[in-house]
C-alpha cells in the first residue's frame, strides 16, 4: 500500500524477502568496504550495504530508541536479526528524514526513532511469536487485542514495508530533551493507552500512547484523543511531510517515503 501499511493477507514465513529481488531466501552480502567506527557499546560496525545508509552519517542530531535491539518491545526481548541498535535506511529516506529534522529542530523539536529498516528475518520472528503462546507483554502492548489478530488487525506487517528500507517509526522530543528514562525488566506493566504520567516514560511530547501500542487508540485520527495528542501528532504528520512520508493511519508513528527507492524489494540482511 503507498501509505506502507502492512499487506493485509494472512502473514506468511515464506513472504518474499530477497536482498537483491533475485533470490527469495538469500540476504544482502555486504559489500567489501572501509571498516565502520565502533559503536555505542564499542562493537564494530558491519558495513552498510549499497543504497543504504547509517542515519546518523546523515544526521547525527536525530535521537535513536531501536526498541526491537533490546527487551522493551511487544515481544520483551530483542529481535532477530536486530545485532545493533542501529538505524539504517535507503539513503534517500534518510536524507529525506534530515530534511523533517531541520524544520523540527526549527521549531524546537527533535525526531526520535524506534524503528527503520527491518529486516525479513524479524518479521518471519514476529510472525513465530505471534503464533506461541509468550505474553508477557501484553499488559502493555496489546492490553485489548488478542496477539493473533496483530497481523489480521494492520498493527504488524508480514511482509512489511520496513523491509523496503523507506519507512520509518518516530516520534518526536521536545528540546531541550531529558535522557530516555531506561527501561527496568521487573518494572509492573502499565497500559500503552494509559494518560501519560502513568504509562512507561518515555522522553517523546504526549502522543496519546507509547509507541507500537497495538489499540484502535493508536490510530492516527483516534476519537476520544486529548487536544494536546491530537496536535501533537498532527504536528508529527505535518513535518514529515515537508520530507514526502505519509503516515499510516492504523499508528501513528509509522511513515513511509513517497517515491521510495527500492518499492518492491523486501531485504534481510541484518541491523549490525
Ligand atoms: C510493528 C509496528 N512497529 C509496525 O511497524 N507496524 C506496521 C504495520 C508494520 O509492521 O509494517
Ligand atoms: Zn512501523
Amino acid at each position: 500500500a503507498s501509505c506502507g501499511g502492512p499487506a493485509r493477507s494472512a502473514p506468511s514465513a515464506r513472504a518474499s524477502h530477497s536482498a537483491t529481488g533475485s533470490s527469495p531466501t538469500s540476504g544482502v552480502s555486504p559489500p567489501a568496504a572501509e571498516p565502520s567506527p565502533p559503536g555505542p557499546s564499542g562493537a564494530s560496525l558491519a558495513p552498510v550495504p549499497p543504497g543504504f545508509v547509517a542515519l546518523p552519517d546523515v544526521d547525527p542530531s536525530i535521537l535513536t530508541d531501536i526498541r526491537y535491539a533490546t527487551a522493551h518491545n511487544f515481544v520483551g526481548r530483542p529481535v532477530a536479526g536486530y545485532r545493533q541498535p542501529r538505524c539504517l535506511l535507503a539513503r534517500q529516506a534518510a536524507e529525506a528524514l534530515h530534511r523533517v529534522q531541520t524544520a523540527a529542530l526549527a521549531r524546537g523539536y527533535s525526531l526520535k526513532v524506534y524503528d527503520c529498516y527491518r529486516p525479513q528475518q524479524a518479521v518471519d520472528d514476529f510472525i513465530r511469536w505471534a503464533g506461541d503462546r509468550d505474553q508477557r507483554m501484553k499488559a502493555e502492548f496489546y492490553p485489548e487485542v488478542d496477539k493473533s489478530a496483530l497481523f489480521d488487525e494492520g498493527y504488524i506487517g508480514g511482509p512489511t514495508a520496513h523491509s523496503r528500507g523507506s519507512t520509518v517509526d518516530l516520534t518526536l522530543v521536545a528540546a531541550p530533551h531529558g535522557d530516555q528514562p531506561s527501561y527496568p525488566p521487573d518494572r509492573p506493566l502499565v497500559a500503552c493507552t494509559a494518560p501519560a504520567g502513568q504509562r512507561f516514560p518515555d522522553n517523546s511530547i504526549d502522543m496519546g500512547t507509547g509507541f507500537d501500542c497495538f489499540d484502535p487508540l493508536a490510530h492516527t485520527a483516534a476519537p476520544g484523543l486529548s487536544t494536546v495528542a491530537r496536535d501533537n501528532r498532527a504536528l508529527l504528520t505535518r513535518l514529515m511531510a515537508t520530507g514526502g512520508f505519509a503516515n499510516y493511519p492504523k499508528e501513528w508513528w509509522h511513515y513511509t517515503l513517497g517515491g521510495e527507492p527500492f518499492p518492491r524489494t523486501y531485504f534481510d540482511f541484518p541491523v549490525e
